[in-house]
């Protein structure tokens, strides 16, 4: 199950929003009474929301217009798919497939369906982003010189089953895919959108360290030089399953000040602007702070229905060439730490 539907029960006049509004149609399960009781626990048990034991009931209802996959990311390439050839959009969770295969042959079966297609990359349409891209992209602040940025968790694996989607290869996995989108997202934000940068992709190097448990990574680090543009910026990033979040987790360095941002990084609620004088030294801090109601999934909803409802068939602020470049990133940071996929894991390679 995943875990933007509660937020999409939030009204969306209290972010102030008055132009789209999301409703939820139905649930599916592979069991129906999982269905069901996922509608009784977390959606105030609505009974106009049809409970399914199947996937496809959902990609068949005629009232459903957007799906949203929520499956370990293994799955993410045949559900989404299978929803694309049922003439559905989708909001596909992070990461948004295996591999960067998997991904383009979404895209082309997007593009031959007429559908939109995003991966649910919440954290580039929170406020707090939008206002520290106001403020990174301004100039304000001179050009971007480093990102470090973490995002780790403690996902206790030494007694968690291995068939936990953290520890099982055939689900994924591991730090990189689970926990590697958010650290990079920072980086995509800060380097690769920077103006001076005009997107070009960084060079990537990645290590990988395993755990002895089922081999997938369990603390992996990447490093990607912009250097192909006017810009000169390095991200330092890093991910683990074994150990606590850093905070700040994400610390973005300029010319002439740095920028804070506390943890949790992918829902982060506020951030420190430090300016530095001619000497290097820090002249003035500011803290922004942002607060809302729900848990913050539902601006990236704004966006998937203002995209449909516009007739756009990506959305410009997460759109499908930074996806690629994610997965771009991690099948090379995967093939660099020596992190196979077990066979047939991967559906198109
Ligand atoms: N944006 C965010 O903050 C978050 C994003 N995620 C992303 O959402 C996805 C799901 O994560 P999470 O909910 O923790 O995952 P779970 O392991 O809890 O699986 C979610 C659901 O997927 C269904 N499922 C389908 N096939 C399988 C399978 N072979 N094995 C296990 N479950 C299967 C199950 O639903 P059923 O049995 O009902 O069909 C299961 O309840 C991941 O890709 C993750 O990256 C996760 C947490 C937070
Ligand atoms: O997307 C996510 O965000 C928070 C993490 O704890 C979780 O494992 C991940 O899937």
């Amino acid at each position: 199950m995943g875990s933007v539907q509660p937020d999409l029960l939030v009204d969306p006049k209290t972010r102030n929003v008055n132009d789209v509004a999301h409703k939820i149609v139905a649930v599916g399960s592979r069991s129906v009474d999982k269905a069901q009781q996922f509608i009784d626990t977390s959606l105030g048990g609505d009974k106009t929301i049809k409970a399914f034991g199947s996937y496809a009931e959902v990609y068949n209802d005629a009232d459903v217009d957007v799906i949203y996959v929520a499956t370990p990311h293994t799955y993410h390439y045949e559900n989404s798919l299978d929803a694309i050839k049922a003439k559905k959009h989708v909001l596909c969770e992070k990461p948004v497939t295996s591999n960067r295969a998997e991904l383009q042959s979404l895209l082309d079966a997007a593009k031959e369906n007429d559908i939109f297609f995003m991966e649910a990359m919440w954290t580039r349409f929170q406020p707090l982003s939008l206002e520290f891209k106001k403020i990174s992209d301004s100039g304000q602040l001179g050009l971007p010189i480093s990102v470090h940025a973490d995002l780790s968790g403690n996902f206790d694996i030494h007694n968690i089953p291995n068939t936990h989607r953290i520890l099982d290869p055939k689900l994924g996995g591991g730090a990189l895919l689970d926990l590697g989108p958010y650290p990079l997202v920072w980086a995509i934000m800060a380097l690769y959108e920077a103006p001076a940068n005009g997107a070009t992709n960084p060079t990537i190097t990645g290590s990988i360290l395993k755990t002895p448990i089922t081999g997938v990574d369990c603390n992996t680090s990447f490093t990607l030089n912009f250097s192909q543009s006017k810009l000169a910026a390095q991200a330092v990033l890093s991910c683990s399953i074994n150990t606590d979040a850093l905070d700040p987790g994400v610390t973005i360095r300029y010319e002439k000040g740095t920028i804070k941002i506390a943890s949790p990084i992918y829902v982060p609620k506020s951030f420190v602007v430090q300016y530095l004088d001619e000497h290097g030294a820090l002249a003035k801090e500011e803290k922004k702070f942002f607060e809302y109601v729900g848990r913050g999934m539902h601006f990236q909803a704004d966006e998937v229905a203002r995209c449909i409802r516009d007739g756009k068939k990506e959305s410009t602020l997460w759109s499908h060439e930074k996806s690629l470049l994610e997965m771009l990133i991690f099948d090379e940071v995967r093939k660099q730490g020596g992190y196979e996929l077990p066979p047939g894991v991967e559906k198109v390679v």
